[in-house]
């Protein structure tokens, strides 16, 4: 078990795309559960990686820290046995009515709701990578930014949210310089890995989506 010590060391080390690689490896059991322990150290990893390119980049990183220590402390509660996986989470939650459904009210932070947020988040990140993949030396990391984030997440946010991404993707390091940051090698092995996260990435994706969408869970407020 990773105790408070291992974790702040954890967080000092340098972020490696290989390190989320093998959190979105191990994420998926083989009846496609999706083990939530390994979906938060995937966004550990990323977070790390967001921090390291800028502080503008804070108060995005700082909602996602929020969201990932809501659902650290539930997988530690008493609870603790029903917050081990996805499909476990949704269901104790909806059989003892833990979960706000049409407004909030009395279950602000319920696992669910929370979990959605970083869900939706994938989906941008999905299609960043994707658009980082097949770029070329000439593509605007900030305009793919912008792009994949236009067509996803930024449905969810007011105005003030998009305005405020907006500026802070025009602070993103160019592409040499943000391959450079994956700290995988070169360009071309950064691609290399980045071919091999996206399918186990789109995977969890599909599979959360899907569950989210038979439990009628995406509007969760
Ligand atoms: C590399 C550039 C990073 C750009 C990140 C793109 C996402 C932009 C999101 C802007 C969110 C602003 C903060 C506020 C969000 C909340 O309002 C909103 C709603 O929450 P609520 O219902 O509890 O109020 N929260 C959210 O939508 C969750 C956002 C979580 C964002 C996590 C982003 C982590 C990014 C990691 C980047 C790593 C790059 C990877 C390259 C290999």
């Amino acid at each position: 078990m990773a105790g408070s010590v291992a974790e702040g060391e954890e967080d000092q080390k340098k972020f490696c795309l290989q390190e989320v690689l093998d959190a979105y490896k191990m994420c998926l059991s083989e009846d496609k559960e999706v083990s939530l322990q390994h979906y938060v150290t995937g966004w550990r990893g990323l977070v790390k990686l967001l921090n390291s390119l800028g502080s503008v980049f804070s108060f995005i990183s700082k909602d996602a820290v929020n969201k990932i220590q809501i659902l650290v402390a539930l997988m530690a509660g008493d609870s603790g046995s029903h917050y081990s996986t996805v499909q476990l989470m949704v269901e104790y939650e909806l059989q003892n009515h833990l979960v706000d459904l049409t407004k909030r009210g009395n279950h602000p932070e319920s696992g669910c709701r929370t979990l959605l947020r970083l869900h939706r988040a994938l989906r941008w990140l999905q299609l960043f990578l994707e658009s980082l993949r097949t770029s070329t030396e000439d593509s605007k990391t900030s305009t793919m930014c912008s792009e994949a984030y236009n067509v996803s997440l930024s449905q969810y946010h007011p105005w003030v949210v998009r305005k405020a991404a907006g500026m802070a993707f025009c602070m993103l390091p160019g592409r040499q310089e943000f391959f450079a940051a994956l700290n995988v090698g070169s360009t071309e092995q950064a691609v290399a890995v980045l071919g091999e996260a996206l399918p186990l990435i789109s995977e969890v994706y599909q599979v959360t989506e899907e569950l989210y969408a038979q439990r009628n869970l995406l509007d969760l407020p």
